[in-house]
């Protein structure tokens, strides 16, 4: 397996996070990790050169792995399509007048891929988010037949949540590679504890019994200064 593609159960509930810091523990197994962006929307404009800049994404994973932009994320090969609407990408194309070609971000995974040995691909919002008019997301994921994982929090919903995205990556024929619990509410003063920590209980059963094969990893909630580890790593995770 060289390409994971990091998905979640909604958008903004940690997969940036998510896939940093799996690239830096996976890095510092010794593994050659690199991560991409399917396409970035909320882009802002560089003043000087009025280009998009690199993808917000792309910058917090390098923070995350504490290494610096790398040149193919200068010359946004880890993510071709940065688009300014924050919105769905499909609207977000449209809105800029600049159509997706999704042949480009698959020629730049697979040049990845000739570069690195493990390419984290993380989408934008959930699995079904519209990447074009006529493209979802979890479509693509299954055309190219990449191994799922998938970032989930403890927030009241996400069982659901969660559940009918493993049904849709299960319908799709696709293999649940991991999931991701992420402390994202952790210091949030209304969260409630005891559905956080039921809902961790439920998803690590609802896993044994109808996923075994799949991995269950946690992320602490990090602070402002994005430094942070998943909680264990097996060695043969990839
Ligand atoms: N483990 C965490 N600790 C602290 N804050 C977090 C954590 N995970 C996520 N956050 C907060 O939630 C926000 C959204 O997380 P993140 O950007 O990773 O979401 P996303 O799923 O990648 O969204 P998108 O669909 O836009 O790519 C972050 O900017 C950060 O403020
Ligand atoms: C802008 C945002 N943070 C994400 N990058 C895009 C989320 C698209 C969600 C679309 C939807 O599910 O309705
Ligand atoms: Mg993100």
């Amino acid at each position: 397996m060289s390409v994971l593609f990091v998905s979640g159960i909604d958008t903004d509930i940690g997969k940036t996070y998510a896939t940093g810091l799996l690239a830096k523990a996976l890095m510092q197994q010794g593994l050659d990790v690199i991560t991409q962006k399917l396409v970035q929307t909320g882009v802002s404009i560089n003043p000087n050169t009025s280009e998009m800049n690199v993808a917000d994404d792309i910058i917090t994973h390098r923070q995350l792995m504490a290494i610096p932009l790398q040149s193919c994320d200068l010359d946004f090969t880890t993510c071709p399509y940065r688009y300014e609407k924050p919105a769905s990408p499909h609207l977000s194309a449209t809105l800029a007048n600049y159509p997706l070609d999704i042949e480009i971000i698959t020629k730049a995974t697979k040049r990845l891929q000739s570069e690195y040995e493990l390419v984290l691909l993380e989408g934008a919002g959930g699995l079904l988010v519209p990447i074009t008019e006529n493209l979802l997301t979890l479509d693509y994921i299954a055309e190219q037949g990449y191994p799922i994982v998938l970032v989930t929090s403890g927030r009241l919903g996400s069982i659901n949540h969660t559940l009918l995205s493993l049904e849709a990556i299960k319908s799709r024929g696709l293999i649940v590679h991991s999931v991701i619990y992420n402390h994202i509410h952790d210091d949030a003063e209304q969260t409630d504890t005891e559905i956080a920590n039921s809902t961790i209980e439920f998803l690590r059963r609802y896993l044994d019994n109808h996923y075994p094969e799949a991995h269950w990893l946690q992320i602490p909630y990090l602070k402002d200064n994005l430094v942070g580890n998943i909680e264990t790593l097996p060695e043969n995770f990839v």
